[in-house]
């Protein structure tokens, strides 16, 4: 098995919560990856976490190595603020020297920029960004690009979530599905399931089925996304009590159950396993959490025909956005970032079910090998 370069544990003075920061490696000197936070985060978790960064980001161009941070403690505890503030205290030095860090489960961006520069660190990509040439120019590009709001909205929030719904978009005209009469069910309503349904609602996808924390809600006419979205909290919870009538209320588990094209896991790891694979009607899984297809599902899965396309390349978008930025070729407008990042999860995708369909071979070891053959091109950074 692989060994990460460096595992940390941490243990907060004063709630108890443990947390982890795990470098999986450092390439070019740097390391980038998420801190989630949510009751019940292992080690072991976040080791692979940080292993999924190091593809994502070799699958993005950029050549920095992959990392997590991952604390035990409710996010939606009093205390949540607290505890991520000394957790970011605890693992300053690595912000300043290598690690570059933003947003995860249970976590948003705009608290852990205010807790650093509360640190004397100027944002989560310092370590990056000091050491370039261009540092000015690159620090203006990412302020603007992490204070940029698109129809209402953050560009930070939405980004992922394109992502996942171009993804979505272009591999269902893949697999010869026409999009607009494709029905889709979400799990997960925060930054990445709810941008996602937001996008693929203006595409004129039919989504059907929203799951979050307390449940399925479902309408086999298409959900009102925009009703949605004004009905969720800032954790992505939707208030039952907006909802019409007709829309029925189903138990946590009905999502994934339901008579659909696309099911877009983006919540929780592991929700699509050995156990519930079985219901699974959809001939299409888009990974917008990280990991939430157990292997023993996903085998399953292709024997099915079904291509369940990697978390590496669906949710990248987040990490996509300060891609886009430090590679100096496009500012910090929520368009350009947009059109950078459409083009490129365009082509990936395209080879990636090219590759699918000539060698019969899983969409994960196909990314994979691309994303393995990317690592060795000049335009490699
Ligand atoms: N935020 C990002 O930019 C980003 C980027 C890449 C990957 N991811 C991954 O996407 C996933 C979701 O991240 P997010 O930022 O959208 O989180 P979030 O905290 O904004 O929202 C989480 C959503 O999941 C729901 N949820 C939580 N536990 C659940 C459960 N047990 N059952 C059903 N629903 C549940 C919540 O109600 C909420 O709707 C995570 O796996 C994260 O690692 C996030």
């Amino acid at each position: 098995m692989k060994q990460s370069y460096l595992v940390t544990e941490w243990v907060d003075q004063k709630t108890g919560a443990k947390g982890y920061m795990v470098i999986d490696e450092l390439k070019g000197g740097f390391c980038a990856g998420g801190i989630r936070m949510r009751q019940g985060v292992t080690k072991e978790e976040v080791v692979r976490l940080a292993e999924t960064m190091t593809i994502k980001m070799a699958g993005l161009g950029m050549a920095v190595g992959g990392a997590k941070g991952g604390i035990d403690f409710p996010s939606n505890d009093e205390e949540s603020e607290g505890v991520l503030k000394r957790y970011l205290e605890a693992h300053a030095p690595y912000i300043k020297e290598y690690w570059l860090t933003s947003e995860d489960l249970g976590t948003r961006e705009e608290d852990i920029v205010r807790l650093l520069n509360e640190l004397g660190i100027q944002s989560s990509v310092q370590a990056f960004i000091s050491k370039q040439n261009n540092k000015q120019l690159l620090m203006k590009n990412l302020q603007e690009a992490m204070t940029a709001i698109y129809e209402g909205q953050a560009l930070t929030e939405l980004v992922t979530g394109y992502g996942v719904a171009v993804v979505t978009e272009q591999a269902l005209k893949k697999i010869g599905t026409e999009p607009a009469q494709a029905k889709v069910s979400i799990q997960g309503f925060g930054s990445v399931g709810a941008s996602a349904a937001k996008f693929l609602y203006q595409k004129g996808f039919k989504i059907v089925a929203v799951a979050d924390i307390d449940g399925t809600i479902y309408y086999k006419e298409g959900l009102d996304i925009d009703l949605l979205l004004s009905l969720k909290d800032h954790r992505g919870n939707i208030n039952r009590n907006g909802l019409p009538e007709r829309y029925e209320q189903l138990s946590g588990e009905k999502w994934l159950e339901l008579d659909v094209d696309v099911l877009i896991p983006a919540a929780i790891a592991d929700v699509i396993n050995a156990q519930n694979v079985r219901f699974v009607k959809a001939n299409l899984i888009v990974e917008g959490a990280n990991l939430p297809v157990t292997e023993e599902a996903e085998a399953i899965l292709f024997e099915k025909g079904v291509p369940v396309i990697p978390d590496f390349i669906a949710n990248s978008g987040g990490a996509g956005l300060f891609v886009a930025v430090l590679d100096g070729n496009v500012d910090g407008k929520a368009e350009e970032i947009f059109t950078f990042l459409g083009g490129r999860l365009t082509i990936t995708i395209d080879t990636v079910l090219t590759a699918v369909a000539k060698e019969n071979i899983p969409a994960r070891k196909a990314a994979k090998t691309l994303v393995e053959s990317l690592s060795k091109e000049e335009s490699y950074l």
